[in-house]
């Protein structure tokens, strides 16, 4: 063990492992997730860095570990599907999985959209794993879902759906598993009767059973990516593939070819939401893996000097803690958010399967901004912490780059970031019934006293000092305010519509405005969930660490938007330079527990899969083994000396 980090352990001032229990949500989890986790002792879970190896033998190990993973589940007699999903992101690491799909969009399809007969045919197939399935929605040309090309006709005669792709651009493009999977859901256009009646989905065979030739149907994977290598994304044509009546899902359409509405159209897109809630969870998740890598390299680095002394460690450069601990904050506050979204998921759609929908519309905002606000923060966050580490960040031995390349896309998949941020119609709708004076609940119910609060532009220095920078609900308060920015927005939406501009340009030209308000709810929604956490935390010593990063995490989010709440009159000027003052007292006092915060996150060594981020910070001496392992090491002279340089 490194010297270093053991002394950093010892300086903590909490119990580590109560911190663990709080993350997992309690003892009994934590026991059983790390029981779980042993799994990675087998051998048939070794395998080779995929750093090592090209696209191709990526994708083989990567189905190789899937079937093992199916196969060992049965072994290991994991049935929970809280726990399935726990045994599988412990063997994916930091990789993805080539059956992923089937699992987080195939199977919650079925699940939620199959009716009792299909349930009956599909359910035991999917399950079963004879069926592997995709989700093919996006098209080369589109993503947006009213622009969508490809069409599902029904024909009477045959009771049978014709799909078709008439164009380059209705090509099915994207869907995870395009050399994996023998089935899809495909979206389409659906017809009857000669008319549109949007969007709906169709269960489509894509392979045979037996051979997994293609069927007659133009299907493959579209390249190499920026990450996602293990992942054979696909494109999909189809020329007038025929399916029987029985394959659309919730089945709309009568024998007779007559439409039957369903409750809500949206209800199609609900595995979006279901995908969207659970990316919270995993930018917290990539947050802390990120975090507990740099934090722990930067115990055990040592370099230039503070005073004449031996070099310190890099973590005491005050720099370098700025750059991190916000982040250690922001894991954190993610955790909270993460368990919010998943509770808030699984208690509205249990009331949409009652057949109340009246909450959808906000699990939808909810979700959306969510997902946009936790991806687009981590993605740069990774980014930070690849940086901290210097030079050995960029090697792939540390794993950042890996976690950077397999995390961004999440800001694009699932619905491009700037457009979920878009899907504010639901905060401008609710300001406007508020100012209607109608009560809203729920989260939106601080817009009820907004009319009394008014946020306006005001010279700062005509505002009493009402907020206590070291007090954390005068802050959520603030945040709070500054929230009402969805008021500019609507402002400006009602200022375009006056000049007599269409409501879609209106809504175009107010669309930055939008967008900040968005981020500015997700913000406060972080903030307050992140502090009302606290107070169920009754260990002193945890209570207390966990609130000075909260108060990081506020403030920190304040001086980086400080031009909201100084517009505002939220703060005063003499505040605002108070902050930056607050947050490096704040940055010392998490100082000695910057380790044993990370270690709370309690990654295996296995699971992080970083020379850097290792328990026992031996970096130095793995970093050289790693490096001899490298396929240019394999002989003493390469081919190519022979072949060009001789
Ligand atoms: C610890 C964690 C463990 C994690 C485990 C692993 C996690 C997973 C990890 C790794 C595997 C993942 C691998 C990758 C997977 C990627 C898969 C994909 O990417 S599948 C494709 C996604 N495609 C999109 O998302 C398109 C985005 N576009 C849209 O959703 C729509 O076009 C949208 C929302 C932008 C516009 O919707 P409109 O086309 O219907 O048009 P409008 O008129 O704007 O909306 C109509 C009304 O419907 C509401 N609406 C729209 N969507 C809704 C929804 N989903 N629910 C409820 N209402 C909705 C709207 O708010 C609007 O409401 P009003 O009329 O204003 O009241
Ligand atoms: C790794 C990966 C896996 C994927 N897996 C699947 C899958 O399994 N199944 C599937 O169906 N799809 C999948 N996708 C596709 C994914 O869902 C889309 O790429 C995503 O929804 C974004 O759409 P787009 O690529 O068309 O981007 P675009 O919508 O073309 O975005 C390009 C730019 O235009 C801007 N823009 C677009 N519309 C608006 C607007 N209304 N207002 C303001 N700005 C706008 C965006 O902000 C962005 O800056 C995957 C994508 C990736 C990268």
């Amino acid at each position: 063990m490194n010297p270093d980090i053991v002394k950093e352990r010892q300086n903590a001032s909490f119990d580590v492992q109560k911190l663990t229990y709080i993350l997992d949500g309690g003892p009994e989890k934590t026991k059983r997730r790390r029981e779980i986790s042993l799994v990675l002792n087998d051998p048939d879970f070794d395998e080779e860095d995929p750093n090592f190896l090209s696209r191709s033998e990526r994708y083989e190990q990567a189905v190789r570990k899937s079937a093992q993973m199916i196969l060992k589940l049965r072994e290991y007699g994991i049935s929970d599907p809280a726990e399935i999903n726990c045994y599988k992101s412990v063997v994916r690491g930091n990789f993805h999985e080539s059956l992923g799909l089937h699992y987080v969009m195939f199977l919650p399809t079925l699940y939620s959209q199959c009716d009792q007969e299909q349930s009956k045919k599909w359910l035991p197939l999917a399950t079963s794993f004879e069926v592997l399935g995709t989700y093919a929605q996006t098209e080369l040309g589109h993503t947006h879902l009213r622009g969508l090309e490809t069409t599902a006709t029904f024909d009477p005669t045959t009771q049978e759906f014709v799909l078709n792709s008439p164009t380059v651009t209705s090509i099915k493009w994207w869907p995870g598993a395009g050399k994996t999977s023998n089935h899809a859901v495909v979206l389409a256009q659906l017809y009857t009767r000669g008319k549109c009646h949007g969007l709906h989905a169709f269960i489509v065979q894509l392979r045979h059973m037996d051979t997994h030739e293609p069927l007659p149907i133009l299907v493959g994977d579209i390249g190499p990516k920026f990450g996602f290598s293990e992942v054979d994304n696909g494109f999909l044509k189809l020329d007038h593939v025929r399916i029987p009546r029985e394959n659309m899902l919730m089945k709309h359409v009568e024998p007779d070819g007559r439409y039957v509405k369903p409750a809500s159209a949206k209800l199609t897109y609900g595995t979006m939401v279901f995908i969207r809630s659970l990316l919270v969870g995993l930018s917290a998740l990539v947050m802390a893996k990120s975090c507990t890598i740099a934090i722990r390299y930067s115990a055990v680095r040592h370099q230039s000097e503070i005073r004449s002394e031996p070099e310190p460690q890099i973590l005491d450069y005050q720099t370098q803690q700025y750059k991190l601990f916000p982040l250690l904050a922001t894991a954190y506050a993610f955790s909270f958010v993460g368990q919010y979204m998943t509770e808030t998921y699984y208690r509205i759609s249990g009331d949409i399967n009652q057949g109340d929908l009246s909450e959808l519309p906000e699990l939808h905002a909810v979700s959306a901004g969510l997902k946009a606000f936790t991806t687009w923060t981590t993605n740069t966050g990774i980014e930070v912490c690849r940086m901290s580490c210097g030079g050995h960040g960029y090697s792939r031995s540390s794993a950042l780059p890996d976690l950077y390349a397999e995390f961004t896309p999440t800001c694009t998949y699932e619905g491009e970031n700037t457009v979920m941020m878009l899907q504010t119609a639901y905060l401008v709708k609710s300001y406007r019934q508020a100012k209607a004076g109608e009560q809203l609940r729920g989260i939106m119910s601080y817009l009820n006293d907004m009319e009394q609060r008014h946020v306006r532009a005001h010279p700062a220095s005509a505002r009493p000092a009402l907020v206590d920078i070291n007090d954390l609900s005068d802050l959520v308060e603030s945040y709070k305010l500054r929230a009402a920015l969805v008021e500019s927005a609507a402002k400006s939406i009602q200022q375009e519509l006056q000049k007599r501009r269409s409501h879609e340009d209106a809504w175009n030209n107010s669309a930055i405005d939008l967008v900040k308000a968005s981020d500015a709810h997700c913000h406060y929604m972080v903030v307050k969930l992140f502090t009302d956490k606290l107070s169920e935390i009754g260990d002193p010593d945890i209570n207390l660490v966990l609130t000075t990063l909260a108060q990081l995490y506020a403030l920190h989010g304040i001086a980086l938007n400080s031009g909201d709440f100084l517009q505002a009159g939220l703060l005063t000027v003499p505040q605002m330079q108070q902050i930056p003052v607050r947050i490096k007292e704040l940055l010392c006092l998490i100082r000695p527990n910057a380790v044993a915060l990370v270690d709370a996150f309690d990654f295996p060594d296995k699971v992080l899969s970083s020379v850097l981020g290792r328990y026992d910070g031996n970096v130095y001496e793995n970093l050289f083994e790693w490096a001899r392992r490298s396929p240019l090491n394999a002989t003493e002279v390469h081919e190519s000396f022979h072949k060009y340089l001789k």
